[in-house]
């Protein structure tokens, strides 16, 4: 019997129950593991399809029973050779000999024909399955209306482990299904040997081989399940270590950096240094898990073996067992001895399977406890309708209050923020002072913690989510760059209508950008990225264009807000002035909220808030806070400096 257990590396198992390292007791951990892990995945089976579940199940039965057949018939052909060579070619024990051998070959060749057919079949459940789990975990990541539970730290953990899980090329989660029909063929077989052990020599013989063989099996798939404990005690943090630096090691991304800072030798010592220490742990664990149980296992199955082989000697000896059962004895002896093996087809891909449908679950379990965000008092009686119409909306946030999970003081703390409808309103502050997290509250991204946001004089709670959403517009400061066509990456400003060609190159053209898509390879259909054929990439700046004319749609579909975070960050200073002359022309009578670092673009705004403290601490247009001669003029002075240090004239080189 040998242990084959290959090593691999699972990601770290943290229970599901606690969200930190497993210290439930043995047995209930066990209970979980080993027994209730699979029967889930066998109740998954009949959900990759009942005709291909149902083919596969088959054909192991028929792969279990065809080799035990074929032990028989090699046995009846050894034991009729004597007579045969007796009776020489062409006598009636002659043609029975012949007749037992063709069935024997005919039994081999069935198993040989049917061997690929369980691993098509097997290969076909594994892709449908992973393309089921590959939903769940979508459908799971995508599931909360707020990003609250994509900024937790455990479902992040969460997220990283079961993504390694499926890109993971050697297993992926879906095998385990095919796994454990694999398990049948092999289970099947081992009872009908017992079976033939027993009615040709002696049942006890055989029930001793089975517990022989069976105890070596379970010894040998529970130290998978030990050894992947180590995985949780720090092995875990320590690979991802390595693997973030391997990822920026080898990703285009970083790779400027990393070169001009000399970062590569570094880089290269500390991943080595990471992956040695991971690897030693490791080895540690499997000497200690494998070696000397494997010794004591191994021990005892050449105890069973011997015996069995010691009373077939004596039996044979005495005459009491024919030459038939002889072979058919020494034949099931070593077919069992084989069953305690490792099972290539079935034991990895159900072990890692099973660890990778637990991982989806606790990430299904943090994701549901994270997303549970304070209940809102007016969401009970939530109106269908949203309010919405031409008009632009009139915004209020009163005595909003806002804390992150886990992350200290209050970052909104008693804010009053009044948007007029149709009006424009910068809200600037210093680094960290909560302007981006007013755009979650405004998105509806993150609930607040206490104060309400009134749109239109109502509660925003009352109106369901998806439909706020759609009278919102945004451009993030970290806009998503989508490899879609150019046209569907301005299009996805309102998903909810039907595409409309025109709208886009409008859009397009009023964000200053539709030249530079019309020039592409395949125009507005050209897709961004040169990752896809006939694709092209667009500087930073012609990205932000391009997400400003996604907002512009957006707006043009019917949103009635529109947040602009830093929106012009990737713009020269020209194009920047030429885009605000513009913009502000094009979303006038638009209520408008513009967060920006840059005062030549804030001070076009009708009206101005200073955050500081998680409060309004001042507000007027430019003009005003200027003579107010406190913290804007101070700032707005400060940038202004930096572009004119004769320091002629407020803001010239900043202004328009
Ligand atoms: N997901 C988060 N979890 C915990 N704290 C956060 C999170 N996001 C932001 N913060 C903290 O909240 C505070 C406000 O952050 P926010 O991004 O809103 O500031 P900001 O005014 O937009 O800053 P900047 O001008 O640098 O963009 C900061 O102290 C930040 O560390």
């Amino acid at each position: 019997m040998s242990s084959g257990n290959r090593e691999h590396a699972p990601p770290s198992r943290t229970s599901s129950r606690t969200g930190t390292r497993d210290r439930r007791p043995g047995v209930e951990r066990w209970w979980d593991e080993a027994v209730l892990a699979r029967v889930r995945i066998v109740r998954a089976i009949p959900s990759t399809g009942p005709a291909l579940a149902s083919a596969l199940l088959l054909v192991n039965v028929v792969l279990g029973v065809l080799p035990v057949a074929f032990v028989v018939a090699t046995s009846v052909v050894i034991g009729q050779v004597p007579a045969a060579v007796a009776a020489g070619v062409g006598s009636q024990a002659w043609s029975a000999l012949v007749r037992t051998f063709l069935a024997a070959a005919a039994l081999f060749a069935l198993q040989t024909l049917l061997t690929p057919v369980q691993h098509m079949l097997g290969e076909l459940m594994t892709r449908r399955m992973d393309g089921l789990l590959q939903q769940r975990l979508i459908r799971a990541s995508l599931r909360s209306t707020g990003i609250g539970p994509l900024e937790d730290s455990a479902v992040l953990d969460s997220l990283d482990e079961v993504n390694r899980w499926f890109e993971a090329r050697a297993h992926t989660p879906g095998g385990a299904c095919a796994g454990m029909l694999a398990l049948v063929a092999r289970y099947v077989r081992l009872a009908a040997l017992t079976a033939l052990l027993g009615a040709v020599a002696s049942w006890a013989m055989a029930v001793a081989l089975l517990v022989a063989v069976l105890v070596f099996r379970t010894g040998q798939r529970g130290g998978l399940r030990v050894l992947s404990r180590v995985y949780d005690t720090g092995v875990g943090a320590v690979l991802r270590r390595a693997n973030h630096l391997r990822g920026v090691a080898m990703g285009a991304r970083d790779a400027k950096e990393l070169r001009v800072f000399g970062l590569t030798a570094w880089f290269t010592d500390r991943y080595v240094d990471e992956h040695t220490r991971a690897h030693d742990r490791v080895s540690r664990a499997r000497r200690r898990v494998f070696l000397v149980p494997y010794l004591g296992y191994t021990a005892l199955g050449l105890l069973a073996v011997c015996s069995v082989l010691a009373l077939l000697a004596s039996g044979s000896a005495q005459g009491a067992v024919s030459l038939t059962g002889l072979a058919l004895a020494l034949q099931a002896t070593a077919a069992m001895v084989m069953c305690g093996a490792n099972y290539p087809e079935a034991d990895l891909q159900t072990s890692l399977g099973m660890r990778a449908w637990q991982s989806l679950d606790t990430l299904e379990e943090r994701m549901s406890r994270a997303g549970e965000q304070a209940p809102s008092p007016e969401a009970a009686d939530a109106v269908e309708e949203p309010v919405t119409g031409p008009a632009p909306a009139s915004v209020e946030l009163r005595s909003v209050r806002f804390s992150y999970p886990n992350a200290g003081g209050p970052v909104l703390d008693g804010l009053d923020l009044s948007l007029a409808p149709g009006r424009c309103t910068a809200v600037v502050g210093v680094n960290g002072a909560g302007k981006t997290t007013l755009v979650k509250l405004l998105t509806r991204l993150r609930e607040p913690d206490a104060g309400d946001i009134v749109v239109d004089g109502l509660d925003v709670r009352r109106t369901p989510v998806e439909l706020w959403r759609r009278q919102v517009s945004v451009v993030f400061q970290d806009f998503v760059r989508y490899e879609f066509s150019a046209a569907d990456n301005i299009a996805c400003g309102a998903v909810h209508l039907p595409v409309d060609r025109e709208g886009v190159r409008d859009a397009a053209r009023r964000a200053g950008v539709l030249d530079t898509l019309e020039a592409l390879p395949h125009g507005i259909d050209t897709v961004l990225s040169r990752k896809h054929e006939g694709g092209a990439e667009l500087s930073g700046g012609q990205w932000q264009r391009v997400a400003i004319a996604r907002s512009l749609y957006a707006l043009g579909a019917g949103a009635r807000l529109l947040v602009l975070d830093e929106p012009t960050s990737a713009l020269d200073v020209r194009a920047e002035a030429a885009f605000f002359d513009s913009f502000i022309e094009l979303t006038a009578g638009v209520t408008s909220v513009l967060i920006s670092h840059r005062f030549s673009s804030v001070r076009r705004a009708d009206g101005i808030v200073v955050v500081e403290g998680g409060r309004v601490v001042e507000q007027g247009t430019h003009e005003e806070l200027m003579a107010l001669g406190n913290r804007y003029a101070r700032m707005f002075r400060l940038q202004a400096e930096r572009f004119d240090p004769a320091g002629r004239g407020e803001g010239r080189s900043v202004a328009r």
